[in-house]
């Protein structure tokens, strides 16, 4: 929530009011359950902090937002990036649809990253192999940037990117891809089957079970990171929508990019800082909730090294 305060709200939200942004944000993330999918205005407390939080959310944006569009100097965010914009007719963005937009980018962005991170240091902490090759990658990276974690030395972080790839593959924190039929179409199976599909109709995807198939995946319950290296490509070489966990298609996850930075520089400094090691064991998925994440407390016992930048 801190990176995301500072490059998607702003340096408004993260200096003068950040803990009341993060705890009305909290309300409306507790909002969103399983329930409200199905029920979204039922008359219950999560619901009735959830709506209220909106509102104060919004009149909070909006001042800055106001203030922002009366002054001559300009900041280097997307909440300044939303701001400028035009539509193709030439018309400016509205107060009301900058702030909505930042709070759905927030949505989609913050708790989707933060269970990268948490999956990620799972499956890390689990397998001594790519823990070891992680830390290795960033010994030699850092030594190349002189322990500056910068954004060309985040690019070059390949081993660690297939980690949090892999783990978002065994996890991904969205489960389903929803998509109304606008035309009648019909779909033919591996096998030759043949279902239609008619106009109109609701489709869902499951991420969970694409990222599993066993004709794309070799071994697809075990945690291998090196399927997406050059000479396996797993993903690439099963053909467009194999790997599903950002999305695919037109609606394909727009911080698909932004969300691998942030993870990449949470577990670079972590690994670069601290012996880690996992006390309690590979967590189980917690399916009842919205966005599925680990079940219960992951315990971490961790030993600060010689602290880098
Ligand atoms: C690990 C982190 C993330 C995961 C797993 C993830 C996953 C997804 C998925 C599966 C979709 C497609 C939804 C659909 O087709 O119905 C999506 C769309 C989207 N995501 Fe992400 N996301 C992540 C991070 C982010 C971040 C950090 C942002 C922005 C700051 C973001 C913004 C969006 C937006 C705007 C869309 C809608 C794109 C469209 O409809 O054209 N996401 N994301």
């Amino acid at each position: 929530m801190l990176i995301s305060s500072r490059c998607l709200l702003g340096k408004e939200v993260r200096e003068k009011m950040f803990d009341e942004f993060y705890k009305l944000f909290r309300d409306v993330e507790n909002g969103v359950n399983m329930i409200s999918v199905f029920f979204p205005y039922i008359p219950i407390p999560a619901n009735r902090r959830r709506d209220k939080a909106r509102l104060k959310l919004i009149e909070l944006l909006s001042g800055t937002v106001r203030s922002r569009k009366s002054s001559p100097s300009v900041e280097e965010d997307v909440l300044q990036r939303l701001i400028d914009s035009k539509y193709k007719d030439g018309r400016s963005t509205t107060e009301t649809e900058v702030t909505g937009m930042i709070i759905a980018l927030i949505f989609g962005g913050k708790h989707t990253s933060s269970l990268a991170s948490t999956w990620t240091g799972a499956c890390l902490l689990t397998h001594p192999k790519f823990l070891a090759a992680a830390s290795q990658e960033q010994k030699e990276i850092m030594m190349k940037y002189k322990d500056k974690i910068e954004y060309d030395a985040l690019l070059e972080m390949n081993t660690l990117h297939n980690c949090i790839k892999e783990a978002l593959r065994l996890n991904p924190p969205t489960t389903m891809l929803v998509r109304k039929a606008l035309k009648h179409f019909t779909v033919r199976t591996r096998q030759g089957q043949e279902y239609g599909i008619p106009k109109g109709h609701t489709l869902a995807s499951p991420i969970i079970q694409n990222n599993y198939l066993p004709y794309i995946y070799k071994d697809p319950e075990v945690y291998d990171p090196d399927r997406f290296g050059p000479v396996r490509q797993e993903d690439i070489v099963g053909g467009k929508f194999s790997y599903t966990s950002f999305g695919g298609g037109r609606h394909f996850c727009s911080g698909d990019a932004y969300a691998y930075m942030q993870v990449k520089v949470i577990w670079s400094h972590l690994l670069n800082n601290f012996d880690l090691k996992l006390l309690s064991p590979y967590p189980k998925t917690d399916w009842s909730k919205l966005i599925p994440e680990p079940q219960g407390n992951m315990m971490v016992s961790y030993k600060r090294r010689q602290l880098l930048g």
